[in-house]
């Protein structure tokens, strides 16, 4: 079967849709601050467009393309390249041509350190039954050979090749232990996230809750808090065990951090926007993987309450699962408009078969994920193909993700849409124009039986990411800093 260049992305998450739909609420209103052109306009409508056709038809397209191929595979793969059929075609028609060629040239050590060949006890992701290729990493040397995922063990190799870094055996065994009871326990009454996308209401293929810190006033400030759609009226508060557990995380967090800005920051400098203050984690989500095919699909997280350059630590405990990771390539509309689609190396193509990596989380490890992360990079839990029981856990995972919320971005303080609901705020990853640019913008629309307006707002911030709120016009607040 010859390789269908892909044309348009089409996206199947939220994270994605926000924006788009910031773009082009901001183009209706004419916002002052918005500066997307004309050709901007067409391809929001056009992906839009392509945007309606439900995944269940998207899988049964990609089977009709591979009738031999196993369902739940094609699916980790259309959710990988998300939602668009030809992406995910192409890149598994390259894929096979490129299993059929012979190797040439020698794995590098760390290729041979982590080929796809299943390791005992190691998880291994639907996706390996492909040979994805990846594209340009917008590195100077790429880090996967094409049709290859690198597979990530040891914290040398994560700190060197992603935006995260990782400890291993992070607790003393016992209390690693005594916490992952406590919240398998705690997992019970978890629930789905749910969301909404046009006309559709979604839910999350695991199970999730949030948490706050009562002793940090988390509790009161916590009223108007969002999370993933739906208001947290039923918060939980951290436990005794869990506040102890955090304030470990937030020591290595924050000796993390500063180990990060040496070695890879220019000038040895934290990043703008970057807080200077100390990391203090307020709030948790506590995630639940029961049994192989729970996953979470390519995100990245809502900065919202975090602000910009947000650093989160998260704890791995019970089964082990893989933790994906890409770089976001922003789209050059001017460079995909003058290319021919139909080679094989269109800037769609460049983007969406960028080298995906993967970490190894292990039971009790600690993954900082840095503060380039979010804004730069997506990060994913893939169904597995296997996984291997943990005495206490057995086929479940258990996921802590410390969080600092900022007080300068509680509710009260951001601007609310003409829904008269706080907005959310997030930053641009794919129009190459408006790249890394932050906005606030109507969230109602993605809420379960709610309907958005077309707030749309650029957003300022000073070089330590406090929001200017004069200087976007919206009002003059109270300064705070970390809650
Ligand atoms: O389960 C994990 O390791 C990742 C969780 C995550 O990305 C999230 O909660 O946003
Ligand atoms: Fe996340």
């Amino acid at each position: 079967m010859g390789a269908e260049a892909p044309r348009k992305r089409r996206r199947l998450f939220f994270e994605s849709y926000a924006e788009i739909d910031a773009q082009k609420n901001g183009l209706k209103e004419q916002n002052q601050n918005l500066e997307v052109d004309q050709s901007a306009i067409h391809q929001v409508q056009q992906e839009e467009h392509h945007e309606n056709e439900s995944t269940d038809m998207k899988l049964a397209r990609l089977l009709s393309l591979f009738p031999n191929s196993d369902e739940a595979a094609l699916l980790d793969v259309l959710i990988s390249y998300e939602g668009c059929v030809e992406a995910a075609s192409a890149a598994i028609d390259a894929g096979q041509e490129d299993a059929e060629q012979t190797e040439d040239s020698p794995a590098s050590p760390i290729e041979q350190a982590s080929k796809s060949t299943p390791i005992p006890g190691i998880q291994t992701s639907l996706l390996s039954s492909f040979s994805i290729p990846p594209s340009s990493l917008g590195w100077s040397k790429p880090l996967t050979k094409r049709g290859k995922t690198l597979y990530l063990y040891s914290p040398e190799d994560v700190a060197r090749n992603t935006p995260c870094s990782i400890i291993h055996n992070f607790l003393p065994p016992t209390q690693a232990n005594a916490l992952l009871e406590e919240l398998l326990e705690d997992a019970k009454s978890y629930e789905c996230e749910k969301f909404q996308l046009f006309d559709t209401e979604v839910q999350s293929h695991h199970t999730s809750k949030l948490y706050v810190s009562e002793a940090q006033g988390m509790m009161e400030r916590s009223s108007e808090f969002v999370y993933n759609g739906s208001f947290r009226n039923n918060v939980r508060k951290l436990s005794p065990l869990m506040n102890t557990v955090s304030e470990k995380v937030q020591k290595a967090v924050n000796r993390e951090i500063q180990a990060r800005i040496k070695s890879h920051y220019p000038g040895g400098k934290k990043l703008k926007y970057q807080s200077p203050d100390e990391w203090l984690p307020n709030a948790a989500v506590v995630n639940c993987y029961t049994g192989p095919q729970e996953n979470l699909g390519w995100h990245s997280d809502q900065l919202t309450y975090l602000g910009p350059r947000a650093v989160i630590g998260s704890l791995s405990l019970g089964v082990a699962r893989e933790f994906r990771v890409r770089r976001v390539v922003p789209r050059d509309n001017d460079q995909e408009n003058k290319q021919d689609v139909t080679k094989s190396h269109s800037s769609d193509r460049v983007s969406d078969t960028q080298g995906q990596i993967s970490i190894h989380l292990p039971h009790n490890s600690l993954l900082v994920m840095h503060a380039e992360m979010q804004e730069e990079w997506k990060h994913s839990v893939p169904t597995a193909l296997t996984i291997s029981p943990h005495p206490i856990a057995g086929n479940r995972r258990i996921n802590v993700t410390y969080r600092c919320w900022r007080k300068s971005f509680d509710p009260q303080n951001i601007p609310r849409c003409r829904c008269g609901l706080p907005t959310i705020l997030r930053c641009v990853q794919r129009k190459h124009e408006n790249y890394g640019r932050y906005m606030w913008m109507c969230y109602a629309g993605y809420s379960p039986g709610k309907k958005g307006c077309s707030f749309f707002q650029w957003a300022r911030f000073d070089d330590d990411g406090e929001p200017l709120w004069e200087e976007m016009g919206i009002r003059p607040v109270a300064k705070g800093k970390m809650g």
